[in-house]
């Protein structure tokens, strides 16, 4: 079931960019796997980045191999699943296990202390899946070691109660078949925001014990409706107003989810990575509830999207939509959505290219390569990296480069998202205080997903990195770093490259998480 409804301020517009989509067959060439609605740049990544369109059908096999494996684990009496995985490979599990309501720990920290936490949880009853497509992710490898390096401390083989999923031939691939793990090979030919329904998305759910076979059905059910050239099919409808409203520098997407199950931020990094390049793109901005700010009130630049609801939301823009529509569907709707506002907004929506700088900054400074990033000022066990000597001052300077009109503050924060997840209520306040949207991410969960829009997207944000000291370090087993200076490199890389391009930055980092993260709550107003 799909339903949507929408409103638009620039009808006649919408109407004529919705019939020449329909006179080019955008949905049915889509269905089709054509790369080259993109144009010819985008055409040799868009040509091995298509057979998502078909995964209601083409996973149907993997459903009864993984129900069979969950048999057989639960049979040794491994019954608590945990995820190790980052962007692509765990925010679609993270959802689909929510709204099936069955537990699973996802693991897509480099923090310290959070690591330290999820391998310290039932062991013995612990099956790890390590999904990493390209299999070279650092946080998913040093997640992998760790839990190796647990099991094997505790007498358990690891081979018992480790399962991969990842590309055919990857560095994983190979690691993990010398080492006898069960693996799960995924089609190369998806990308990872896109891999929901591949073995990226059922192996951890349907483990979990979500009903993965019911979810293809529901992206099967909606399959005619989001690839009919057709003035109804509301994939069109929506990638056409994400785009038109573009044009008009109406490029805030404000998502809340009345059903509460956390898809707005698997929806997030589908919308950010895919397009915020080139200086363009479209800001996801996650809001808890339709009552929040951002969402009500609004802002000029934002289109309003009520997920759950049947009535179209009133935004200042007048831009928005209300979906109803299940889990399945919704995740087809959305990927169809967004390459169609891709190929109105002009950028190639299946490449990342922003996101490597980072990866690169952090590893020249692991290596002992770069410029280790010294505090500018010290306020109370506070290092500040930026403007200002007090943290006062240095939040007033930043928040003073704000462009009024159409910028956006990203908040960045690279703790345990599991001790302190109220901290995440800060946005709420800040969004109140600056009448601006503003967006809360944890690191470097953030970098694979908004992390590209922040760097290659549209080029006004501002942006406030907390980090802290961990209560203990924690060693990557067979590497020469630990995972806290693992996350010190990542948040520093991100913000030397944020520099580069021009974005403004402000690091704060709490030697003493408790204190610290109090003073900066009361600095901010929360
Ligand atoms: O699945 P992996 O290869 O480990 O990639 C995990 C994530 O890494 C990068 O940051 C990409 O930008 C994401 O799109 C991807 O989902």
């Amino acid at each position: 079931m799909v339903q949507i409804a929408l409103t638009v301020p620039v009808q006649h517009e919408f109407e004529t960019a919705l019939r020449e989509a329909i006179e080019q067959r955008v949905a049915s060439r889509i269905a089709a796997q054509d790369a080259t609605l993109w144009g010819p740049d985008a055409e040799p990544e868009a040509s091995i980045r298509l057979s998502w369109t078909q995964l209601a059908d083409a996973s149907r096999p993997l459903v009864a191999e993984i129900i069979e494996l969950r048999e057989q684990l639960a049979s040794k009496g491994l019954d608590r699943v945990v995820l190790c995985g980052m962007g692509g490979s765990s925010l679609a599990p993270e959802v689909i296990c929510d709204t099936a309501g069955v537990p699973l720990t996802v693991l897509d920290s480099s923090q310290p202390d959070m690591v330290r936490a999820a391998i310290a949880d039932g062991l013995e009853r612990t099956i790890v899946v390590v999904s990493s497509k390209s299999g070279g992710t650092v946080e998913t490898d040093s997640q992998r070691r760790a839990y190796e390096q647990a099991f094997t401390d505790s007498g358990l083989d690891p081979v018992d109660h480790i399962v991969v999923v990842t590309d055919p031939g990857s560095p994983l691939d190979d690691e993990a078949t010398k080492a006898g793990y069960r693996v799960f090979r995924a089609d190369p030919h998806v990308g990872g925001r896109y891999s929901a329904l591949t073995a990226f998305g059922l192996v951890p759910s349907g483990l979990a014990g979500a009903d993965i076979g019911g979810l293809l059905d529901q992206a099967a059910g909606a399959q005619a409706a989001l690839y009919a050239d057709d003035a109804d099919n509301p994939a069109l409808r929506l990638g056409v107003l994400i785009g038109v409203a573009n044009r008009h520098r109406v490029d805030k997407l404000v998502l809340a989810d009345q059903t509460r199950h956390g898809v707005g931020d698997w929806i997030e990094q589908l919308v950010a990575e895919s397009t915020g390049k080139l200086g363009k793109g479209v800001l996801p901005v996650v809001v808890p509830f339709e009552n929040a700010v951002n969402f009500n009130p609004s802002t000029a630049d934002s289109i309003l999207v009520s997920i759950g609801g049947t009535d179209a939301p009133e935004a200042q823009s007048g831009y928005a939509a209300a979906l109803d529509v299940d889990l399945g569907a919704q995740m087809l709707l959305w990927e169809v959505a967004v390459v169609v506002a891709g190929r109105i907004i002009g950028i190639n929506p299946f490449d990342q290219p922003d996101v490597e700088s980072a990866k690169q900054a952090a590893r020249e400074l692991l290596s002992g390569g770069g410029e280790v990033p010294t505090p500018d000022a010290s306020d109370n066990g506070i290092d500040i990296y930026g403007d200002g000597s007090t943290v006062d001052d240095a939040v007033t300077a930043l928040l003073g480069k704000l462009d009024l009109q159409h910028g956006y503050l990203a908040v960045q924060v690279y703790l345990d998202r599991i001790a302190y997840a109220d901290f995440a209520g800060v946005r709420e306040v800040l969004a109140q205080r600056l009448g601006r949207p503003v967006t809360f991410g944890w690191g470097p969960r953030f970098l694979h997903s908004t992390g590209q829009y922040h760097k290659g997207g549209t080029p006004n944000g501002v942006f406030l990195q907390v980090t802290g000291t961990p209560a203990e370090d924690l060693a990557v087993p067979g590497r020469d770093f630990t995972f806290g200076s693992f996350i010190d490199s990542q948040a520093a890389g991100d913000a030397a490259v944020l520099r580069d391009h021009g974005r403004p930055v402000l690091r704060l980092h709490l030697s003493d998480i408790g204190p610290g993260l109090q003073r900066v709550r009361a600095v901010l107003g929360q």
